[in-house]
């Protein structure tokens, strides 16, 4: 696949398809640099509309996927067999891409959002045993119509976090209502944070977002040192032209 032409923060490419492959390629190229220099690719997913978008684009980059380590930048605390799951819609990609399923760090089942998101945090701990805090080589990042980005909604108490680096939240206003997801010292500490998104039902929020600056979720998104992409359709960016 060939390396994008992603000179801008923001990109707003023609449709769905065209959102699925400058995503892909994007990957493609930080993936085969991390590795170069690191030997593992750590990045983390999202879920929602994103899933779909890696479902078609990861398939075509050429990258060494064994040395993936894949994270959730949020998850739901539903049994990994729900339709809620993220995990379980990202289970596809497993034979799709010759993973296997120890690269994927999941969160424990069976338990409260709270232990497992105290479970998750020992875990990207684990991963990460040089860091003061995680720095993630990559977040893909997914915009509800609401603003919200992982699970961090508008206007709620997590959105000050500051020293959990994954948190517990049971009101989810987007059901299932109890989740787990990572905190802003966390997102932003990534090396980069990649939003990727379609249809028109987000070009509103898009502008309130990158036009206006209102504080949102999304608009908090700013990595320290790191690198901020957005990529989106034309029906997502038409208040941006
Ligand atoms: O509930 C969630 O929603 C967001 C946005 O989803 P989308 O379908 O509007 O793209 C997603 O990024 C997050 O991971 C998920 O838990």
């Amino acid at each position: 696949m060939s390396v994008p032409t992603l000179d801008k923060s923001v990109n707003i490419v023609k449709n769905r398809d065209q959102v699925v492959t400058t995503l892909a390629s994007l990957i493609e190229q930080v993936s085969n640099d991390r590795i170069q220099k690191h030997s593992v690719f750590n990045i983390g997913v999202s879920g929602g509309s994103l899933v779909a978008f890696l479902k078609e684009g990861l398939p075509k980059i050429q990258t060494d996927f064994g040395k993936w380590r894949i994270f959730f930048c949020d998850e739901r605390v539903v049994p990994e067999d729900s339709p809620d799951s993220t995990y379980g819609q990202y289970k596809q990609l497993i034979s799709a891409l010759n993973l296997k399923e120890n690269q994927f760090v999941t969160i424990k089942q069976g338990v409260s959002a709270q232990e497992a998101a105290e479970d998750y945090v020992r875990k990207v701990a684990q991963q990460f045993p040089q860091d003061a805090i995680p720095k993630f080589d990559m977040l893909l990042l997914g915009m509800g119509p609401d603003g919200h980005t992982c699970s961090l909604f508008p206007g709620h108490k997590l959105l000050e976090e500051r020293s959990k680096w994954v948190a517990a939240i049971t009101d989810s206003p987007k059901p299932p209502p109890s989740r787990v997801t990572l905190t802003f010292p966390v997102i932003n500490n990534a090396l980069y944070c990649v939003f990727a998104l379609c249809g028109k039902e987000k070009a509103d929020m898009v502008k309130r977002i990158l036009v206006d600056g209102e504080d949102l979720p999304a608009t908090r998104v700013k990595p320290n040192g790191g690198t901020l992409v957005w990529i989106m359709d034309e029906e997502a960016g038409k208040y941006l032209k």
